[in-house]
């Protein structure tokens, strides 16, 4: 028997609008009809909608989107409400319940919380049900908000363990460059590894109610692509879209991994913690990383940045800043000061850590990002 393929679809505030930016019921009713088709082929489908904003703005009394992030907050406190009932609606045609599921950043660096969110969404599958999710934009506080949903629905494909992330929005797929800007530009077909260059032809948002843009999705395709879950960005405007792009066939982009899930451990430490920090490392080290697979030692530290605790996650960074990947420090913030440059023994005697490696290599997770997707 076909094992059962686990999706999460994210579509994008430019999917879902009209174009006075208000929500779309009839959009929502496409997309719905769109995803139960897939289910009765067989797939596990979860969705991450954006939305809320747009549909509560005009009820509210604003004439446009509104921009100031209290007025968002109160555009989506309302409209979150009204893109559900337009859910729940469109779905239950199809006799499918619909589940709303708020979560924001720290649900998913919190070990605890993040289970319980895996454990209600596992159940919710088993049962039949669509969960239904967006950002609890009444919480989300300024730094810890996500731009957009973009890089939401990279980690609930990661928690989940889903197969493949469709994100779904107004453009069919990346273009080497904005097709808005530039008419030359062509569709990139398939990408197997996330390069800087693929950051720089990406621009930000196209329309006036999408806020990640291409680059956002882009960081979205990394995630995922991390955890070992494929991703495909693309367009789903017609009937049967959807299932043109679970076979292969999609208006898009489709960023494909050979990389398998990653255990639960390395998964938190690399995608789903928020790191509480930075050590910057000599070249020595970066090499002893990313090409040795050693542990972070004492020697091949310059300097940090934030105040970190033994056992938090940090971020690894190069002298130019550049991102290598992250670990759980051994160190406080304080000890690895002290330490920086030092030999492994003048260390040890000196800020007495509980273990020498800063960063064991069992607990490090590399996320560098190649400068060109060839090499
Ligand atoms: N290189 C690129 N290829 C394709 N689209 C791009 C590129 N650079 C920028 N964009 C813009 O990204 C937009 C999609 O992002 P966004 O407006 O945030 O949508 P959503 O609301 O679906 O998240 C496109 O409409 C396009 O104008
Ligand atoms: N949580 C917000 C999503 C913000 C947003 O615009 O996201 P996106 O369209 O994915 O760039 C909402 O529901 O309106």
């Amino acid at each position: 028997m076909a094992m059962t393929r686990r999706i999460v679809v994210k579509i994008g505030s430019s999917s879902l609008t009209s174009e006075e930016g208000g929500l779309s019921r009839e959009k929502v009713r496409f997309f719905a009809t769109e995803i139960a088709g897939l289910r009765r082929s067989g797939y596990q489908v979860l969705l991450v909608t954006s939305g809320a904003v747009a549909a509560g703005f005009k009820r509210i009394g604003y004439t446009s989107r509104p921009k100031l992030v209290y007025e968002k907050q109160a555009a989506a406190a309302v409209g979150q409400a009204l893109l559900m009932e337009a859910y729940q609606e469109a779905f239950s045609v199809h006799g499918i319940a619909a589940a709303q599921i708020l979560l924001t950043r720290p649900d998913f660096s919190d070990r605890s919380r993040s289970q319980n969110a895996q454990r209600t969404i596992e159940e919710l599958l088993r049962l039949g049900v669509v969960p239904v999710i967006n950002e609890n934009d009444t919480v989300a506080i300024d730094e810890l908000k996500f731009s957009e949903n973009d890089t939401l629905s990279a980690l609930v494909a990661a928690l989940v363990k889903a197969d493949e992330l469709y994100v779904l929005t107004d453009i069919e797929g990346l273009y080497t460059a904005d097709p808005r800007k530039d008419p030359s530009a062509q569709r990139i077909d398939r990408i197997e590894v996330i390069s800087e260059e693929l950051y720089r032809i990406a621009g930000g948002a196209g329309s006036a109610v999408g806020t990640g843009g291409m680059r956002s999705k882009i960081e979205a395709a990394r995630i995922a692509m991390g955890g070992g879950v494929s991703t495909f960005i693309g367009r789903v405007t017609e009937p049967g879209d959807l299932r043109k792009a679970a076979e292969g066939e999609g208006r898009g982009t489709y960023f494909t991994t050979s990389l398998h899930s990653l255990p639960a451990k390395k998964k938190w430490i690399g995608y789903l913690a928020v790191p509480q920090g930075r050590i910057i490392v000599d070249a020595g080290a970066e090499e002893a990383l990313l090409v040795g697979h050693r542990s972070l030692l004492p020697a091949g530290i310059t300097g940090i940045d934030g105040e970190f605790h033994p056992r938090d996650v940090v971020e690894v960074v190069n002298a130019a800043g550049r991102t290598l990947g992250r670990g759980v420090t051994n160190y406080a913030s304080w000890q690895v000061t002290a330490a920086a440059g030092l030999s492994s023994d003048e260390a040890l005697r000196r800020v007495e850590p509980s273990r020498i490696e800063v960063i064991h290599r069992d607990e490090w997770v590399t996320t560098h990002v190649k400068e060109a997707s060839q090499s």
